[in-house]
């Protein structure tokens, strides 16, 4: 007999005596105690399985907290602060870390090395499954698929974006044809003295860049037609989708299929989708046939690869929905990631007026005021390149990085991972080990400075993660940053306005959604 089996047999003999049901005693007592002592006997022997069950199934797992039946540790969860809750788990069992949450086991990845080997390796490669999601991207795109259709759309669409030159010049023309706008409308808040909180702003900016590097155009910012789109993206973002009962639960997916397609977030979806599509049938309409016309957006590049595939019989490769949702894809990945960094930066600046002043002498006596900050100006920027990289570091935007699944049973470091575990790679928990960082819990640009003052890049700085799945947008997100923060430093001081100054800690601090983001703030721009 296996020992498990033995120990489970030994647990119920001796539930069993201790209810009496296995004694021998054929005594005379009434029928009503017999039945009453059977009752408690099958309970017993049930709750006793029951734990046999998430004994068995705990074995070899990494260490971890033992949670309640059905709900595991979600009595524990505080949603708002998972990254400490999840970061102190791993203090205490280790930087491999395993519980349940409803009925999904997660395992938290919490040491730089670890993680690496764990993202590096296609097992641990793959993305939580989920009807909801099945049904949205009818396993098309490359965030939420898995297997030859994500190796392929994200070879793809890397290999496009860089023949066209989005991680490169013509990525710069289009985020400083956005710094115009942007920059006007910090004018009129700074004109007015008029507190302002400035996510919408960069959302409207990252968008356009979005725009016009997948569907090769530009909307007016007061379209009506943009304006949608937008915010439908910001609410699919905001829906939480992950965050559901039927991620938690997956038996509760079943009642999707119950469910018709017309929930808020199903609509949206649908809506964006229908958005896409016409605006890829418009530049396919402009694209005759045999035409090889240099592209200029990630939708023609895409146009062509179709249009060849399909020549050669191919008709699944690059069919329309794929492009739908890599586009689709680009806008959830990219934009409030990119606006939400924005929105740290210059709030960290407001709240440490003292690394503020040192980016704008740098800034003044590399640049000046005479013309706009360049990227080739970076590596004469060194202060101000720390700045950006403590940031990333210091506000871990995806705290508990974005979610992997193992996609077979497998062992690591002695270690059980049964297929279909969730896997977190913690980054807030990288970003925070005194190990790593020298002052790891303050805001300290000088981790990023070596002794002549110089710009040190850091392995342990992790905001795109690493590994197979790691951030497409990484390039075009840190131009965006570095080109609109180096000019913002350039023309503005900016400064909390006192409401939010005594509220530091609190916006600091901020909060888990799907992003971790700044507590409520409102900041005070004026001209230098
Ligand atoms: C500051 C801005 C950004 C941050 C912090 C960020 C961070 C991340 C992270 C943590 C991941 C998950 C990696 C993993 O699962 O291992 C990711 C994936 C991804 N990001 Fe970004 N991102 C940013 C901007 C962008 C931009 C601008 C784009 C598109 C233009 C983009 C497109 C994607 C895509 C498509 C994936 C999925 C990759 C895959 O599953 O293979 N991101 N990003």
């Amino acid at each position: 007999m296996q020992p498990h089996r033995q120990l489970f047999t030994d647990w119920l003999h001796w539930t069993l005596a201790v209810t009496g049901l296995a004694s021998s005693s054929t005594s005379s007592s009434s029928t009503m105690c017999s039945a009453a002592t059977a009752m408690v006997a099958v309970a017993a022997a049930a709750a006793a399985y029951a734990a046999y069950c998430s004994w068995r199934r705990a074995r070899d797992l990494p260490p971890g907290p033992v949670g309640v039946p059905l709900l595991g540790r979600l009595p524990w969860a505080d949603a708002l602060c998972l990254h400490l809750t999840m970061q102190k788990e791993c203090q205490k069992y280790g930087d491999l870390c395993s519980f349940y949450l409803g009925g999904r086991l997660f395992v938290v990845v919490n040491s730089y090395p670890l993680m690496k080997e764990m993202l590096d390796d296609p097992v641990f490669a793959g993305r939580p499954r989920l009807r909801l999601f099945e049904k949205m991207t009818r396993n098309c795109g490359i965030f939420l698929v898995e297997g030859k259709v994500w190796c392929h759309q994200r070879r793809l669409s890397l290999r496009t974006l860089r023949e066209i030159g989005f991680s490169g010049s013509k990525a710069v023309g289009m985020i400083e044809d956005q710094l115009e706008p942007l920059l006007q409308q910090l004018d009129e808040a700074a004109e007015a003295a008029q507190p302002v909180k400035t996510l919408d702003t960069f959302l409207l900016a990252v968008n356009s860049v979005i725009t016009e590097m997948t569907l090769g155009r530009r909307f007016h910012r007061d379209d009506p037609d943009f304006k949608k789109v937008t915010s439908l993206i910001a609410a699919t973002l905001e829906s939480g989708i992950s965050e559901t009962a039927c991620f938690l639960f997956p038996a509760a997916e079943k009642l999707l299929d119950i469910i018709p397609m017309s929930t808020r977030v199903f609509r949206d979806v649908e809506y964006l989708n229908e958005f896409f599509r016409q605006q890829i049938r418009l530049r396919e309409a402009a694209m005759p046939a045999g035409s090889d016309v240099q592209p200029t957006c990630l939708c023609d590049a895409y146009i062509q690869e179709k249009r060849k595939a399909e020549k050669a019989g191919d008709f699944e490769t690059f069919k329309e929905f794929q492009l739908i949702r890599v586009c689709f894809e680009f806008y959830l990945a990219g934009t409030d990631t990119t606006a939400r960094s924005m929105e740290w930066l210059l709030l960290y600046m407001a709240f440490y007026p003292e690394v503020q002043d040192r980016v704008q002498n740098e800034l003044d006596s590399v640049v000046g005021q005479s013309r706009r900050p360049r990227m080739q100006d970076r590596t004469e920027l060194h202060y101000t390149s720390a700045v950006i990289d403590e940031t990333y570091r210091k506000a871990s935007l995806a705290a508990i990085g974005v979610f992997h699944r193992s996609v077979e049973d497998a062992t690591f470091h002695g270690y059980r991972i049964p297929s279909d575990a969730i896997i977190i790679p913690l980054v807030y928990g990288v970003h925070h080990r005194a190990e790593y960082w020298e002052r790891p819990n303050e805001f300290y640009p000088e981790h990023f400075l070596d002794n002549k003052g110089r710009y040190r890049s850091s392995p342990y700085l992790i905001p795109f993660l690493i590994g197979r799945r790691s951030c497409v947008g990484e390039s075009l997100a840190r131009m965006e940053i570095f080109l609109f923060f180096t000019a913002i430093m350039q023309r503005y001081r900016v400064r909390p306005e006192p409401e939010s100054a005594a509220k530091k800690d609190d916006i600091l601090r901020g909060h888990m959604g799907s992003l971790r983001v700044p507590g409520d703030y409102r900041l005070i721009f004026s001209r230098r």
